[in-house]
């Protein structure tokens, strides 16, 4: 069967249109997100230029001098600037072990926090405190994305609930003060890489997302791949002027695993001895702090009959961060290391 990522117009939502025209957009949603976990998203009325703002500020910031961008590291912070994994000195040295440009994007996430809901005595560790480069307009252009990316989160969890039949308000009662956070990606090798070094050139390793949902705003330039229920991996590309969208674990825990938390990677093609560079910024939604994150009761008795344990979001996070585990195997890392396993053994 041929991979295919499918295209949901969500207009009839963000328009506010009939029962009828948004139950269609719903029963559409449904199914992509049970076969393939990943969407094209259009009709989401992201204008143009507040995208080209967005892109505008991965150039400026990017563009930085090593160590100016280093000024903005938060050590034990979801935040900040995150460099490379290998550094360009040891690439300059040519010696074989250093030069892997293993997971080679370098990161600034920026995102909601604490004292962003004034009203809640939230704890900024949840959160986190953004801090922001001294480019100008930088913030302005980040935010005005961030709130749009946020609204389509806000629309996408409110078909996902009557496609689940899970009750208007239930998405609303675990995500009115979520943990969103905005990572811009940057996929581009120092000047002067010499990428025959380097057997296996991955610019993101293959992860799911930690939370509900994931709002991807992409360069269309080959390098995303997403794993299919067959083991096999495939290229995706946005189309022009759509966002992708992926689900993540916690929403798999809510469905029972009847929709797809889905593997995927950024692998970019060596064109001509080198790479294309790449922008992508992700939008993760990942739900309140303290929400407790169950499985629907409708969705209980699904697949082999094992639910997933009731966990707060502020657990859930914490174990992802921290590389997994808790002590003792629970159902979630088993089934997630399962699949990672599955697409090792099928392909390399
Ligand atoms: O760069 C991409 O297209 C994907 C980024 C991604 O998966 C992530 O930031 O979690
Ligand atoms: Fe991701």
């Amino acid at each position: 069967m041929s991979f295919n990522v499918p295209t949901i117009d969500i207009s009839a939502y963000v328009e506010h249109r009939s029962e009828d025209e948004r139950a269609a957009v719903a029963a559409a949603l449904d199914v992509a997100c049970a076969q393939v976990g990943f969407m094209q998203v259009v009709g989401h009325g992201v204008a143009p230029e507040i995208q080209a703002g967005l892109a505008s500020t991965l150039d400026d910031f990017f563009g930085l001098p090593l160590e100016e961008k280093n000024q903005y590291r938060v050590p034990d912070s979801n935040r900040g600037y995150s460099p490379p994994k290998s550094e360009s000195l040891s690439l300059s040295l040519g010696v074989e072990s250093a030069s892997r440009m293993n997971d080679f994007f370098e990161a600034f996430n920026i995102g909601a926090e604490a004292r962003s809901f004034p009203h809640l005595a939230l704890d900024e560790r949840d959160y986190g405190i953004n801090l922001w480069p001294s480019l100008p307009d930088f913030e302005d252009r980040v935010s005005r994305y961030f709130r749009e990316a946020q609204r389509v989160a806000r629309t996408l969890t409110t078909i996902f609930a009557d496609a689940l039949g899970a009750g208007p308000h239930f998405f609303d009662a675990i995500t009115d003060h979520s943990i969103d956070v905005l990572r811009m990606n940057n996929y581009a090798l120092p000047p002067g890489t010499d990428i025959s070094l380097d057997g296996d050139l991955t610019g993101m390793g293959e992860h799911t997302d930690f939370g509900i949902v994931t709002v991807l705003w992409a360069d269309r330039v080959a390098g995303l791949q997403v794993l299919d229920r067959d083991g096999l991996w495939h290229d995706v590309m946005p189309a022009e002027g759509a966002l992708l969208v992926n689900l993540g674990d916690l929403t798999a825990r809510i469905t029972n695993d009847r929709w797809m938390s889905t593997l995927h990677r950024v692998k970019p093609p060596v064109v001509d001895g080198t790479i294309r560079r790449r922008r992508s910024v992700a939008f993760f939604h990942d739900g309140n702090a303290d929400a407790v994150v169950s499985t629907l009761d409708s969705l209980l008795d699904l697949g082999d009959g094992l639910a997933y344990e009731p966990i707060t979001v502020r657990d859930h996070v914490a174990a992802k961060l921290a590389g997994s585990r808790q002590g003792r195997k629970n159902l979630a890392a088993v089934r997630e290391a399962g699949r990672v396993l599955a697409a090792g053994r099928r392909q390399a």
